[in-house]
């Protein structure tokens, strides 16, 4: 295989990993300043770690990095007086020593700690019109004050106790132990957040100031104590999201309630002068999730879930309640998409929601009143963190797509300006990388059994020189979820890379997959092994007919619920020349109970279906070598499918361990990962790894291992 590339920088996984990564965005209550956080990689290329960067709202200056941590920053977000505040580790401190809340005044000068807690602070909800901030911190059940819980929390350090007893469901969340502490939330209590102007912060040109974050010169006075706002919370605010009211006086927060292993999330309202809570709406049929109080106070727009039955998939709409309680209004009824984040305008006449859509994730404004459909805002790209101007003018938010990574980016919201012209890139912290080919939009037409047709689109990234003399070996990559799509950036699953080595890569949405209608999720529910599979199939059977594709050397990787699918499709089929699962589901009988959201899949899988949909049951008409890859502190898909995968495979597959042991399989373990492979060093053997499986069984060509494997 031989494609000219010219270098990139998805030639070298060192250059690659090195990429500076662009995350969140806060934007202060004036308006005029934007603040972006940004992971890089660390000196040792062992870590990245986030700093916060100021970019010029009007794409003028170069953005500025304003903060220095030798441990990171990150959850920016603005005081009323326009204050940066943010979550930090102070250096110097001791290895277990916790987040806190650091306030980097507008003023200029040094940044300082203005709250901290025994157990660290995960979150910070300061009011964007009030001195009021609310903090979210883990606490101990047993703590009855500060005091008490440093004791305890040093009675379990130095006894080296980790023992949790748990009385009800959830016990583990994606790649941590939950308990014994669970959130709480706190208002964060002292004299207000006045802007502070000191004389020796004068030389501070633009109000900022660029901050080292060191324990130097904080005494206590600087801090601030807190009020605990849910004293009785237990477990209800796991995982929870909360919004503050823009003059402080509530929040509301999504509050989880147990039945056995069942968990259902409704609205609360928790006044903060009080703590009083009352519930703001529940519904038997749906949870309940992510809030935004309108900047009047009036009311909070909310998404519901449907619960979904083994028939049913669930459905996702947009809502509004009245802030003091109240019916709940659905808006957008007739819009066949699934919201994803909510903002409020400034007027708090409508939002602005973001959405998958056709391999996108576009902005759309929704209108309170009046059109049930609502309007497109931008075209390509898949937005987040969107912020919106206090005129209402403009909006600025994240947007990546599979041909950039997350860049900031201002959007114009005025009427009639034309989707393709609202958007323009920012000068933010990172620039897009050039890559070592294109992509491509492709749709392929598939009939069901019962002779409905659906169109299963794709982006196919193709090297450069690909050719019909020069055909490009194919990957197909399937999407974790199932409930998602191919339309953002991923590091973790970056297409490039394999690019770069001269590979096409098939990113098919199939069945299952949000942006295409209900109708269209609904097809492969609770059939797994059905049109889901069939869809890739024919995505894949489509783009081999392409001349600068090579139909005889392919291989199908996913991770995940894409692993789950690459398990099924090695047990379906020998078209592949090899089969990358990564984080897989394998045997559904034992992942359904011992994942971290058992009572999530509960809702979809019968036994029955789990039966009828578990790869497990296929493992003797494997006969595609494949490598398999797990991380041990994985609880959403746990390690025992990895184990189990992996005995099943040398024991009863098409391909079985020879005598002496020898096997064409591979299991590539991480003791110290978990879902996703977060570490620079292991992401980049992980990368390694897969490469030379590919090159050996796709390519035929011998590659070495890295060192350090050993
Ligand atoms: C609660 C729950 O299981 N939610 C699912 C969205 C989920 O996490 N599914 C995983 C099995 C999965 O496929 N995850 C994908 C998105 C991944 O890439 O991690």
């Amino acid at each position: 295989m031989t494609h000219t590339t010219s270098q990139t920088r998805f030639d070298d996984l060192d250059d690659y990993l090195a990429l500076p990564r662009t995350g969140a965005l806060a934007l202060s209550p004036d308006g005029r300043r934007l603040v972006a956080a940004q992971s890089a990689l660390n000196a040792d290329a062992t870590r990245w770690s986030t700093s916060l960067w100021e970019v010029d709202p009007d794409g003028e200056a170069p953005a500025r990095r304003l903060t220095r941590g030798a441990k990171g920053e990150g959850g920016p977000a603005f005081t009323a007086a326009g204050d940066l505040l943010f979550v930090a580790t102070r250096a110097g401190e001791d290895d277990d020593a916790k987040p806190c809340v650091w306030r980097l005044p507008a003023g200029g000068g040094e940044a300082h700690a203005l709250v901290r807690r025994p157990g660290g602070i995960s979150g910070v909800l300061p009011a964007r019109a009030a001195d009021t901030v609310v903090v979210v911190a883990d606490t101990l059940p047993g703590a009855t004050d500060e005091a008490s819980e440093r004791r305890l929390r040093k009675a379990r350090s130095k006894n080296k106790v980790s023992a949790i007893l748990h009385t009800g469901y959830p016990v583990r969340y994606w790649d941590h132990d939950l308990g014994p502490d669970a959130p709480r939330l706190f208002a964060v209590e002292g004299a207000p957040l006045a802007p502070e102007k000191t004389d020796e912060n004068d030389d501070a040109e633009d109000g900022t100031a660029d901050v080292e974050v060191t324990p130097a010169d904080q005494g206590p006075d600087d801090e601030r104590g807190t009020r605990d706002l849910t004293p009785d919370a237990g477990k209800a605010l796991l995982g929870s999201s909360s919004a503050i009211s823009d003059d402080g006086a509530f929040v509301v927060a999504t509050w989880h309630t147990s039945a056995g292993s069942a968990i259902r999330s409704h609205l609360v309202r928790i006044d903060v002068a009080t703590g009083e809570r009352s519930v703001l709406v529940t519904e038997e049929d749906a949870d309940l999730e992510d809030p935004v109080v309108s900047p009047d106070g009036a009311s909070v727009a909310y998404v519901a879930s449907s619960i979904s039955s083994p028939e049913e998939a669930p459905r996702r709409t947009a809502w509004i309640v009245p802030a003091a309680g109240g019916a709940a209004r659905r808006l957008a009824e007739a819009w066949d998409r699934w919201p994803a984040s909510l903002t409020w305008l400034p007027d708090s006449s409508g939002l602005l929601v973001t959405a998958d859509e056709q391999g996108h994730s576009p902005i759309f404004r929704v209108a309170l009143e009046g059109a049930d459909q609502p309007e497109r805002l931008t075209t390509d790209g898949a937005y987040g963190s969107v912020v919106v101007a206090p005129d209402g003018t403009h909006a600025f938010a994240t947007r990546s797509s599979y041909a950039y990574p997350a860049e900031v980016v201002r959007i114009d919201l005025g009427d009639g300006v034309a989707p393709d012209e609202r958007v323009r890139a920012l000068r933010g912290p990172a620039e897009r990388p050039a890559l070592p080919g294109r992509l491509e939009d492709v749709a392929t037409t598939v009939t069901d059994a019962d002779g409905s047709t659906h169109t299963v689109r794709s982006y196919l990234a193709l090297p450069e020189g690909a050719s019909e003399e020069n055909p490009a070996p194919l990957l197909l990559w399937i999407h974790g979820g199932p409930l998602g799509s191919w339309n953002a950036w991923s590091w973790r699953w970056n297409p490039w890379i394999m690019v770069a080595r001269g590979y096409a890569v098939l990113l098919p949405d199939p069945a299952l997959s949000t942006g295409y209608g209900q109708e269209f999720v609904q097809r492969g529910w609770g059939a797994w092994g059905d049109a889901p599979y069939t869809d890739l199939m024919a995505a894949t059977d489509a783009v081999e007919q392409r001349p600068e594709i090579d139909e005889t050397r392919t291989a199908a990787m996913g991770g995940s619920f894409g692993g789950y699918m690459a398990n099924w499709v090695a047990g379906h089929t020998d078209r592949f020349d090899a089969v990358v699962t990564h984080a897989s589901l394998w045997a559904l009988d034992q992942f359904g109970p011992t994942t971290d959201a058992a009572y999530y899949w509960a809702r979809e899988m019968t036994p029955e279906m789990g039966l009828e949909n578990s790869p497990h049951r296929f493992v003797g008409d494997i006969r595609t070598p494949m490598l398999v890859i797990h991380g041990d502190k994985d609880y959403r898909v746990p390690i025992g499918e990895g184990l189990r995968l992996w005995t099943e495979l040398l024991s009863s597959s098409g391909l079985p361990a020879a005598e002496d042991g020898s096997t064409v399989h591979r299991f590539l373990y991480f003791p110290d990962e978990n879902h996703w492979i977060l570490t620079p060093q292991h992401a980049k053997v992980w990368y390694e790894v897969v490469e030379t499986f590919l090159a050996e069984h796709v390519l035929g060509e011998a590659r070495d291992l890295p060192e350090v494997l050993g």
